[in-house]
Parts: C-alpha cells; sequence; structure tokens
C-alpha cells in the first residue's frame, strides 16, 4: 500500500508569468536557479536578500532583475503574484508561507514542501515540446535524474521535429476544413514521420514543399 503526504495531487500547469511580479526572498544557489526559469518566462523578479551570487548580481546589473539588499520583511509579500522563500533560515521560511497564505498568494518554501503551495518541478525543454517532472516532492534528486535519463532520449532533432509539426498542423488546418481528416492525418504523420527523419539545414520553402506534399499524399488516401 502507498501512502500519501498530500491527500490530492499537485496540479501539473504551464502559466504564462510574463511581466507577473514574482519575489525570491534569498540570494543563494537555490534563488539563483529559480530566478533562471523566471527570466526565460519574462517575469518581472525581484530579489530581497543582504547579500546575492555573482550571477544574481550580473542579472542584477544588466537591469534584468530589481535587487533589495536587506532583511526580508513580512510587509514585502503583499504586492507580487508568486513568492520563492529560499533563505537558509527554515523559520523565516516558515513565517513567510505563513503570511504569504493570510493574502492568499502562491509560496514556494526551498526548505519545506509541506508549507509550500506550489513546487517547480525539473524541466527539459526541446523547441515547443516541454516536458516537467515532479516527484510530487518526495525527492527532488530523483526528478532530477529522470531529467537527465530523458535529455539522452529526447536528443536536439526534437528540436527541429517541433519546428516540423507547428509548420505541418498550421498549414494542415489552412488546406483541410474537416476536423476528422485532419486529426487522421496528423495522427499518421506523428506516426510516420520521427524526429531521425528531420534533414540538416532544411530551409523554410523546402519544409514547406515537403509539408505539403505530404498532406497531398495523406488527404488522398496514399500511404507514406
Ligand atoms: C526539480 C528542482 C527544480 C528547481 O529547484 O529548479 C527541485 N529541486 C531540485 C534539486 C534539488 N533539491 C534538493 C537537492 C539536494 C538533494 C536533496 O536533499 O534531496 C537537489 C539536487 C541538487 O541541488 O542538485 C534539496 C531539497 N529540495 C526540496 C527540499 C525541501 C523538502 O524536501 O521539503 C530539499 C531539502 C532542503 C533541505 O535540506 O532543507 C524541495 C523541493 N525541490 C523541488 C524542486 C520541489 C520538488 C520537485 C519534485 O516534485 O520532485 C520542492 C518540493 C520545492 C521547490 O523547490 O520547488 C531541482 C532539480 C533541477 C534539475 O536539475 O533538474
Ligand atoms: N528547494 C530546493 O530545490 C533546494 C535545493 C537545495 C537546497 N535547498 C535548501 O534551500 C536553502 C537555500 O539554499 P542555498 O544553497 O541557496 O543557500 P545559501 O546559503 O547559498 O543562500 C541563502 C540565502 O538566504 C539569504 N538570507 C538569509 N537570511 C535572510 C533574510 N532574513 N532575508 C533575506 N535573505 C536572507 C542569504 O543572504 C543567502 O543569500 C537551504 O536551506 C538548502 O538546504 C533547497
Amino acid at each position: 500500500m502507498v501512502r500519501r503526504f498530500f491527500l490530492s495531487k499537485l496540479y501539473p500547469i504551464f502559466l504564462n508569468l510574463k511581466a507577473k511580479a514574482c519575489l525570491i526572498v534569498g540570494g543563494g544557489k537555490v534563488a539563483t536557479r529559480k530566478v533562471k526559469s523566471l527570466l526565460e518566462s519574462e517575469a518581472n523578479i525581484t530579489v530581497i536578500s543582504p547579500e546575492v551570487t555573482d550571477q544574481l548580481l550580473n542579472w542584477y546589473n544588466k537591469n534584468l532583475i530589481i535587487w533589495k539588499s536587506k532583511q526580508f520583511d513580512l510587509d514585502d509579500v503583499k504586492k507580487y503574484n508568486l513568492i520563492y522563500a529560499c533563505t537558509n533560515d527554515d523559520d523565516l521560511n516558515k513565517e513567510i508561507a505563513k503570511f504569504a497564505k493570510r493574502y492568499d498568494k502562491f509560496v514556494n518554501i526551498a526548505t519545506s514542501l509541506e508549507d509550500s503551495n506550489f513546487i517547480v518541478p525539473s524541466k527539459l525543454e526541446r523547441g515547443d515540446l516541454s516536458l516537467a517532472i515532479s516527484t510530487q516532492g518526495k525527492c527532488p534528486v530523483l526528478a532530477k535524474k529522470v531529467r537527465k535519463d530523458l535529455e539522452a532520449q529526447f536528443d536536439n532533432q526534437w528540436d527541429k521535429y517541433l519546428y516540423f509539426i507547428t509548420n505541418f498542423r498550421s498549414r494542415l488546418k489552412n488546406q483541410i476544413s474537416c476536423v476528422n481528416k485532419r486529426k487522421r492525418i496528423l495522427n499518421e504523420v506523428v506516426r510516420k514521420v520521427s524526429p531521425d527523419d528531420m534533414i540538416e539545414d532544411l530551409d523554410r520553402h523546402d519544409l514547406e514543399v515537403w509539408v505539403d506534399d505530404i498532406i497531398k499524399k495523406l488527404s488522398e488516401g496514399k500511404k507514406l
């Protein structure tokens, strides 16, 4: 019998954080990792910490983040959508969680799964393919290992493949109005064309010719 800490499962979601106000309390290794992925999402990032890593300082000097060089104050949480408590003081992190939840905020506690109401997954990206891996917080180091294993399986060909599939689907939508026919063709192309079929340096024109040729064949009921 498997016992679970949470009665309900954590809900996986991809958030659009562009320009959303995010607060990171703490300026160490963990804070730096969380800020790195928030920067990729173009969030509006504030770091509160008396000291920060060289990397955070570098982002601050390039105006990519706001840094308030001070001790955290409870009132600091009010203005932010997402809050990450990444200090090395677990009692302080827990206090941040309590206060943030009073204001109905989403808060992530680097030292305590139990006090977090969202957690950060390990992630792998290949073009527009995003894989998020979580152990529901039970063993982050295992999530990291699974990510590394998947990195080998999903190699850089997937980048080109996602580009091909995106192009294919958009041209298919323009050419075939029947949803069921589109669905059949897409299923067929996903089954028959693999990332290994992607050609190096295929220019846009050649890609479109290739895509249209596949659409024509499949819509006429021919095999690939
Ligand atoms: C995936 C990743 C994403 C990221 O952080 O970006 C991530 N942790 C990573 C690495 C990592 N974390 C820790 C170690 C040291 C080994 C160890 O102790 O296990 C390593 C390994 C390393 O650093 O190499 C220690 C640790 N982590 C947490 C606690 C507190 C606790 O367990 O309660 C403690 C003990 C702290 C203490 O001693 O007090 C908690 C969380 N860590 C999570 C995410 C969330 C759950 C994710 C899931 O569902 O699996 C959750 C719940 C909250 C959160 O942080 O969002 C990232 C891998 C990125 C990658 O490389 O792919
Ligand atoms: N969740 C995770 O993914 C994960 C992974 C590894 C470790 N951890 C745990 O997370 C914590 C942070 O790890 P780290 O390696 O970044 O530690 P660190 O010691 O490098 O950084 C701690 C930071 O907290 C800041 N800080 C301390 N008191 C503060 C206050 N009152 N106000 C504002 N900032 C304050 C310090 O200035 C420092 O920048 C540790 O307790 C560690 O065990 C979590």
